[in-house]
Formats: structure tokens, sequence, C-alpha cells
């Protein structure tokens, strides 16, 4: 059998680029997805958020909904539970969350389009905690950029000037435990592509990540302790005329002896610059790709956030 997301060590970055960048688009031309291990995200970093991110979720409604999200699309602060639904999808998901955007200099242009986040009062640690984490998982993605690039054959610099103030997105996910069954026909997060370039996953240890494989077979993913699950979002599958594939994945309910357990996990969507233009790259098509016409990020952003119901039509 195919082994599927066997974890890629980080090392190997390090010490062979050309080797990474090859194991890294193999399994993004597979599944979309790639599980790497040994990442170099401090793990004192990560407790710090989970443990701001549990504090944030124990809060009442009311606490939290002063922070909702709303107006601005759900782009940053607070989106209530079964508020977003995948693309299509009748019942919206099982889940609360919070975004933290990218923090932009007083006069960067791309505050027209891009909101500051909210501070959390309540919480002393909470705005230090996210916002590292959010440096962090920028970081360790424009690493990753580099390595796609080269699988691509770029310049290992292509993405640097065109994500650097991306719109990109921390999302601190929260799924609640089902002591009672769920209504039925709901899922924790129904079965969706991720709209970004790329995407950063943390917390995925606890069951429910399944990915859909082009064979039809769902693949669950199960990453090791310490371990990062990564995947194409929509832009890059755009740029690279459906040579690296946005997968559908989903999360779906917990087993019976899990339900009393909360399920943490937290995305970081990486994305393009607004004004970057998306547009198939040549080598892609000519290896039998499909392009599509040019479109910039924020534009292709605000057609997808209507498919998924956070911008109202
Ligand atoms: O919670 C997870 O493991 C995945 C979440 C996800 O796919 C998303 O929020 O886009
Ligand atoms: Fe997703």
């Amino acid at each position: 059998m195919t082994e599927y997301f066997k974890p890629i060590p980080y090392a190997l970055w390090r010490k062979d680029k050309a080797a990474f960048a090859e194991a890294l688009g193999t399994s993004f031309r597979e599944t979309g997805f790639a599980v790497i291990a040994g990442h170099p995200v401090d793990q004192r970093t990560i407790d710090d958020n989970l443990r701001a991110t549990k504090a944030f979720f124990a809060m009442p409604d009311i606490a939290k909904l002063a922070y909702d999200g709303k107006a601005g699309g759900g782009q940053r602060g607070y989106t209530a539970f079964a508020t977003e639904n995948a693309k299509g999808a009748a019942k919206a998901d099982l889940k609360e969350f919070w975004h933290t955007g990218r923090h932009l200099p007083p006069k960067s242009p791309y505050r027209e389009t891009m909101a500051d986040t909210p501070s959390v009062g309540e919480i002393p640690d909470f705005d230090r905690a996210t916002r590292a984490l959010f440096d962090a998982l920028d970081e360790m993605g424009r690493d990753l950029l580099r390595a796609i690039a080269l699988h691509l054959e770029l310049d290992e610099m292509w993405f640097e000037d065109r994500v650097e103030m991306g719109n990109s997105i921390l999302r601190l996910l929260h799924y609640p435990p089902q002591e009672n069954p769920p209504p039925e026909g709901t899922v924790r997060a129904g079965a969706h592509e991720d709209i970004n370039v790329i995407t950063l996953l943390l917390g995925a240890e606890e069951a429910g990540l399944e990915v859909k494989h082009r064979s039809g077979e769902w693949l669950a993913v199960n990453p090791p302790p310490g371990a990062l699950v990564i995947n194409c979002g929509d832009m890059l599958q755009r740029l690279t005329a459906g040579v690296l594939p946005s997968t559908t994945h989903r999360v779906v309910n917990p087993a019976p002896e899990r339900a009393k357990f909360p399920r943490y996990s937290t995305p970081f969507f990486l994305h393009f610059n607004q004004d970057v233009v998306i547009e198939a790259l040549p080598q892609c098509v000519a290896e039998g790709g499909t392009a599509q016409p040019p479109i910039t990020a924020q534009d292709y952003l605000m057609e997808r956030l209507r498919e998924i119901g956070l911008v109202k039509a």
C-alpha cells in the first residue's frame, strides 16, 4: 500500500534542499498534503498559544461575541459556533474560531483591505501569544515556499515579495465535545478546500482530519506528536494550473470514546499580498495543467468568502 503522509524531516531542508523540495513536491502532487517532522516552531510558542486559545473559548458567549468579526467577513476576531459552512453545504460546521491577521505598519497601503486584529483584554497573554505563533508560522511558511519554488523550477525567492505583506490568517479552532450526538448530517468541518496559497496546521494529533484522495478514498491524517501538516490551497492550485492540487478535506465527528474531548487545532492560512495577480505558470501549463484567467488575490478571496457564507452576497 502507498504510504501517504510519511513525515518529511525538516532537517533535510538544511542538509539537501533539492531532496527536501522533491519530497515535498511529490507528496503535494499525490495528495495535496504533506507532514513535516521536526519543525522549527518553538514548543513554548505553541503551548502559550494553546493556553490562550483555551482561555478564550472558555469565556461566556457574551464575552466572545464582543469580538464578533461578522462585519468584516469573519476575517478577524471571533466567529461563533455553527456560522461557517463548507462551500455548497447546507449545514454549518460544529466549530467556533478566532482569526488573528497580520500586524501592518501604520501607513501601509494594505490597510485598505486588511483590518487590525482586536485586542483581547480579558486574557493578559492572548495578544502576545497569538502574535508570536503567527510570526513563527509566517516565517516557516516562507521557508516552505522556497522549497516549493525550487520544485516548480522558479527562483528560490520567487514567492518572497509576493507574500511578505500577505493577508495571512492564524485561525484558532475549537470543536467542542459532543456529549450528545450532533444533529443528523452535521460534522466538525464539512468537506472543503482552503482558499489561500499554503496552510500550516498544528494540533491535528487529535483524530478527525481526513483528506480526499483523487481515487475517491478518504485518507485519515494522523501526524505524530511534534509534526506539522501542510497543504496546498486554491491559490497555489490556480498558480500551478492544478499541478499542485488544493485537495478537499474535512474534520469528522469523534469516535464515541473521544466524544467527551474538545479538539483544538490551529491552521495558519498563508496568503499572497492582496495585489498579486495569480496567473498560471507556463511550465505547469506545459506539463499538462489547465490555466484559468488571471485574478488578483483580493478579488479571488472575496469570491470565495461569499461561497462559504462569511461574506454575504
Ligand atoms: O481542524 C483541522 O484539523 C482542519 C481545519 C481546516 O481544515 C480549516 O479550518 O480549514
Ligand atoms: Fe481547511
